[in-house]
């Protein structure tokens, strides 16, 4: 028998034992807080006697934990001297879902990535929070009634002190005001009653949230009007102020649209016995009716705290037990540093720069699909707006539903998954290429859109597996995106980008085709209708002609940033798809250049560099991503275009390897703007990739391969891709940021495709021949054709 099963066994009627059963568990080690000797007298006695080591956390790590931690449901395996803990997760997949493992993936991806896989997890002391909410989630997946548990260590959230922190908080910090839940309550009238006569006060449906959003809203829009409509006087200049916004209430964190607003989240927690005390010693409006805290509070509580740990994260922990100037002092700091933090975003510490350089609006482009998609190209595209001031200057554009023939939601719905798509290949090829050797420790800068569109219009002509594979790479769901409804989709979002007049942004496409080159028909009129194709005849077998006339369509393209795209040709070349963009925009708010100076960029601990380093004070759009400890700034163009810089605390890498579409809309959408002094590096640079071995590994080898299916393009010749050629440049000054790109698809014959080489770099013999007479005329021996 194991001792897991023995220890079971043996405290089978103690209530934390009954869980031990459950869940089948066997220790080698239990973490506790012996200090504050909370451990359950019965589990203590079976620990010695079964010789379980009790591990004090508090005397050997410092940490003072709950109590409660001794019912942690992992076995744990401790070293000496116990620097590290490893903690085994005591397998049992289906009562522990890798939802809840996720729960928490946001405080330490690298540990749960472990745990996930290896099932182990190295403990240091500053996890240990960590698992303290891993062992809730636990638990309440276990279903581990509480109750039952003679130690009541439940909290709670009505009477754990929100009021109180929330007065004393608000004294403290200037320009603050509360907002609290308690005030949107429902009338007594309208709120549900139970068979037990009780009402359901308890649940948002009791709340008017509408209502308190939109008080938050208006706060959110302008806070200073707000201070004053609640005759609180702004206690700082113009320009300076940061304002803090309280929201206390028992069920916000259960209020998606509220939760996510919030850039600190606190909880605050008391045992049940408390609870109900302070909360008996308390008389609402109407007053609880004998047995509403046990009949109705409790378990609607129990429900509500499940909720709320199945949706939010990021949510601090306070011990309400604590005295009130102890609890006040470490929000207060803690909120001072977070302000700070807001406050001090120098672009300047990062190992280089992560530009999320693109067009944030696509969410907002409509969708052609339909009767007659070119017919209502670009209608509605400037009317409507709405201006948001809270979000800096984004405009947004609403759907004109009017149209004659429009289908907006066929159309709209296809628009969205490509605009998905295109997101979700942008970060894939930038993981790729970050990945690459050849980018190591180099500026990473590429255009997703212009090698999106050169693939898509690629995949017009690609059929069977070719086109799967193609279209899944670019990020696009086969079952639920036709062909047809990617080329609208784009053809829609071409139009609109090259219709923006506030910033100088064109995108397009061209074909250049060798002279007896005859692609299918339809493929050429969808490269012009769909992808503003332009289309070209080169005689490819003159490659120094054939190279000079791309160069210098995309030098014109791109005014003169881009004029090499194309180094070499081979003459076997067939078709060369081309996709270009260049942008210039101004920026809105301009940098002054009298203020620009010499400083340092840390490239890492080890290499500064002295950088023109722009710098300006102003209200500016940012956002500090607590997931992922980034901070980011978005710098406003003329237009809907925007740049956002986001500055990781803990190096790139770490930002790399969980960043993804999510976060650009989250950031994008809860930006406020605060003054800044920001610090941007002035800089001028250009890339140079070849995306063969990269498209490759992204899931699209066949394009490049002898299996290559390009009938589409054309059925006569068996044509692949030999290259994808990839340019791009940015210059960021003052007065605001030029970024082009180009991409170049070299299509050649299969037949040629592979180019034999021979180099004669080796000693190797000479024979001058007379075909005719069959004569050898000179004949001879080369071993070193550098000595005369
Ligand atoms: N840290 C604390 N220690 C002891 N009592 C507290 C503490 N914080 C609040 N209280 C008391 O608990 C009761 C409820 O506090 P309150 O702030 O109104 O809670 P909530 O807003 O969470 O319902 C009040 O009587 C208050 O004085
Ligand atoms: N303010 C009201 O109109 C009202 C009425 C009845 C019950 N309650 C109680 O208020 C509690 C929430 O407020 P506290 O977080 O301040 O305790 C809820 O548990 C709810 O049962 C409030």
């Amino acid at each position: 028998m194991s001792r897991g099963q023995l220890l079971c066994a043996c405290c089978h009627h103690g209530s934390i034992a009954d869980h031990w059963v459950s869940s089948a568990m066997s220790m080698t080690c239990l973490l506790s807080n012996t200090q504050e000797a909370l451990i359950h007298t019965p589990i203590r006695q079976l620990c010695k006697r079964y010789n379980v080591k009790i591990l004090s956390l508090l005397t050997e790590y410092g940490v003072s934990l709950r109590n409660y931690l001794q019912l942690f449901p992992f076995r744990p395996v401790c070293t000496f001297p116990p620097k590290k803990v490893q903690i085994k997760m005591y397998k049992q997949p289906k009562k522990m879902p890798i939802r809840h493992i996720h729960c928490i993936t946001h405080r330490c991806h690298a540990q749960i990535r472990s745990l996930q896989q290896h099932n182990t997890l190295d403990v240091r002391k500053r996890h240990f929070q960590l698992l303290v909410h891993f062992y809730f989630d636990i638990r309440a997946v276990m279903g581990v009634n509480e109750d039952n548990c003679s130690a009541k260590l439940h909290i709670w959230m009505t009477n754990g002190g929100k009021s109180t922190m929330s007065s004393s908080l608000h004294l403290r910090i200037p320009n603050s005001c509360i907002i609290a839940q308690d005030a949107f309550f429902k009338d007594d009238s309208v709120v549900a009653v139970d068979s037990n006569g009780f009402k359901q006060y308890d649940v948002l449906d009791a709340l008017h949230m509408d209502r308190m959003m939109s008080k938050i809203e208006s706060w959110r829009k302008d806070p200073g009007s707000f201070l004053a409509s609640q005759s609180l006087r702004t206690q700082c200049s113009v320009g300076e102020e940061v304002f803090v916004l309280i929201v206390e209430g028992f069920l916000i964190f259960n209020y998606g649209p509220l939760n996510e607003l919030m850039d600190k989240r606190y909880f605050l927690e008391i045992p049940y016995d408390v609870c109900k005390e302070r909360r008996g010693s308390r008389v609402y409006t109407p007053p609880d009716l004998p047995g509403y805290f046990d009949g109705y509070v409790w378990p609607r509580y129990l429900k509500n705290r499940q909720e709320m740990e199945d949706m939010v994260l990021d949510i601090v922990f306070l011990d309400g037990l604590k005295s009130k100037e102890d609890l006040l002092d470490y929000v207060y700091g803690d909120v001072t540093m977070e302000i700070q933090s807001l406050m001090v975003t120098k672009m300047r510490t990062a190992l280089c720069l992560w530009i999320v350089m693109g067009v944030f609006c696509l969410g907002e482009v409509k969708g052609h699909k339909g009767h007659g998609g070119d017919r209502h190209q670009g209608q509605g595209l400037d009317h409507d707006r709405r201006h948001d001031n809270d979000r800096g200057h984004n405009h947004e554009h609403k759907q004109d539903h009017n149209h004659g023939h429009h289908h907006p939601e066929a159309s709209d719905n296809g628009t969205k998954l490509v605009i998905q798509g295109n997101g979700g290949f942008a970060f894939s090829l930038y993981k790729q290429l970050v990945a690459q050797p050849d980018n190591q420790g180099k500026n990473v800068f590429f255009s997703p859109l212009s090698v999106s569109l050169a693939l898509a219009a690629l995949s017009v002509g690609a059929r069977g597996q070719t086109h799967q594979q193609l279209f899944t790479g670019l990020g696009f769901n086969s079952s639920l995106l036709t062909q047809e409804q990617v080329d609208q989709a784009l053809q829609s979002i071409l139009t609109q980008l090259n219709q923006k007049t506030g910033v100088d942004l064109s995108i397009g496409s061209a074909l250049f085709l060798h002279n007896t080159f005859k692609p299918h028909p339809e493929f050429l009129k969808d490269m012009k209708r769909f992808y503003r194709s332009e289309g070209f005849t080169v005689d490819f077998t003159n490659t120094a002609e054939a190279i000079d006339t791309i160069n210098k369509y995309v030098g014109e393209k791109t005014r003169g940033k881009i004029d090499k795209l194309v180094k070499d040709l081979d003459p076997t070349t067939v078709m060369y798809l081309l996709s270009y963009i260049y942008f210039k925009g101004k920026w809105e708010i301009p940098f002054d250049s009298e203020d620009t100076k010499e400083d340092t960029f840390h490239v890492d601990d080890n290499t500064p560099v002295l950088v023109q380093m722009m710098s300006v004070k102003k209200r500016f759009s940012v956002y500090y991503d607590q997931e992922i400890s980034t901070s980011i700034l978005q710098l406003h163009y003329n237009e809907s275009v925007s740049m956002m810089l986001a500055l990781p605390e803990k190096g790139l890498a770490s930002l790399e390897e969980v960043i993804g579409q999510n976060h650009i809309t989250k950031w994008h959408r809860w930006m406020k703007a605060r003054v800044y002094q920001v610090h941007v590096p002035k800089m001028s640079i250009t890339t140079t990739y070849s995306l063969k071995d990269v498209l490759s590994g992204m899931g699209m080898p066949d394009i490049f391969s002898n299996g290559a299916d390009f009938s589409g393009i054309s059925e006569d010749l068996k044509v692949a891709v030999s290259e994808v050629a990839h340019q791009a440049s940015l210059d960021v000054d003052e007065a605001g940021a030029t970024a082009a790109a180009a991409t170049g698809v070299v299509i050649m014959p299969l037949s040629f495709r592979h180019t034999p080489v021979l180099k004669f770099d080796r000693p190797f013999m000479v024979i001058v021949m007379d075909q005719e007479t069959k004569s050898i005329l000179f004949m001879g021996k080369i071993i070193n054709p550098a000595n005369k």
